[in-house]
């Protein structure tokens, strides 16, 4: 099936990949525009790369521990992504945070579990059920050079539960978040979107672009 350019999507993970399932999930039907072109992580021996193989599909993994500076990280993962030639990096779970030569090079997606901009960074989870919030949820953003600070895409509202740990809460953030990750993704790639200053409107575009 030949997919446009505008439909090449390179996922980065580090966890579990069930977000890159999703996306796996949703690319097999042909009228969905995008299909995952390469999984990248910052790491090895986690499920999202074995999904990836599963589904046949290309993998690379850029340690941080493998260079002597962080900027050399950021120029190697970001010359391994344009391998790949994407038209969208979406960020499903990736744990590290993106240099500029990957946010120069490529529009970049992030998904995370909590409504930003409360509660960003590696534990949005965490640090949202420690607040005794009583709804959070998930946001889709397009990252930039901060840490969650992007212009946001897409958000949705989860209830927190009396009884909620962590994991519980996670878990049921994920299902909310697959589900908008999988939307926004897909109408992304088919429908273009813009950015102006923080507002991001999907449609009426034939591609990213910025104004
Ligand atoms: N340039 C950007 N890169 C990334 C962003 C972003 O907003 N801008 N979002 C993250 C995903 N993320 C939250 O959604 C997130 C992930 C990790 C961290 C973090 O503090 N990472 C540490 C290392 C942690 C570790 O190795 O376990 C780090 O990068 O030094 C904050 C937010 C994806 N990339
Ligand atoms: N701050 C980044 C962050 O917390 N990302 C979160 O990691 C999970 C990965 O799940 P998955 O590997 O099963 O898709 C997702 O819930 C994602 O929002």
């Amino acid at each position: 099936m030949c997919v446009s350019k505008a439909g090449r999507l390179v996922v980065l993970v580090s966890g579990s990949g069930t977000n890159l399932q999703a996306l796996l999930d949703a690319s097999a039907d042909p009228s969905y525009g995008a299909r995952v072109v390469a999984v990248g992580a910052d790491r090895d021996g986690i499920e999202g790369l074995v999904k990836a193989s599963k589904a046949g599909i290309p993998t690379f993994v850029e340690k941080l521990g493998n260079y002597p500076t962080r900027a050399d990280w950021d120029a190697a993962i970001a010359a391994k992504i344009a391998e790949y030639d994407p038209s969208l990096v979406v960020s499903a779970g990736f744990m590290k945070i993106l240099g500029a030569p990957t946010l120069e090079a490529f529009p970049v997606l992030n998904t995370h579990p909590a409504l930003l901009p409360s509660f960003p960074g590696a534990h949005g989870v965490r640090d949202a059920l420690a607040h005794g919030v009583k709804v959070t949820g998930c946001t889709v953003m397009l990252a930039d050079a901060g840490v969650d600070t992007g212009p946001i895409v897409a958000q949705e509202t989860v209830p927190v539960l009396p009884d909620d740990d962590e994991a519980v809460l996670h878990e049921r953030i994920k299902t909310v978040e697959r589900r908008l990750l999988v939307e926004i993704v897909g109408r992304m790639v088919r429908e273009g979107w813009t950015v102006s200053g923080r507002i991001v409107r999907i449609g009426n575009q034939t591609g990213g672009e910025s104004t």
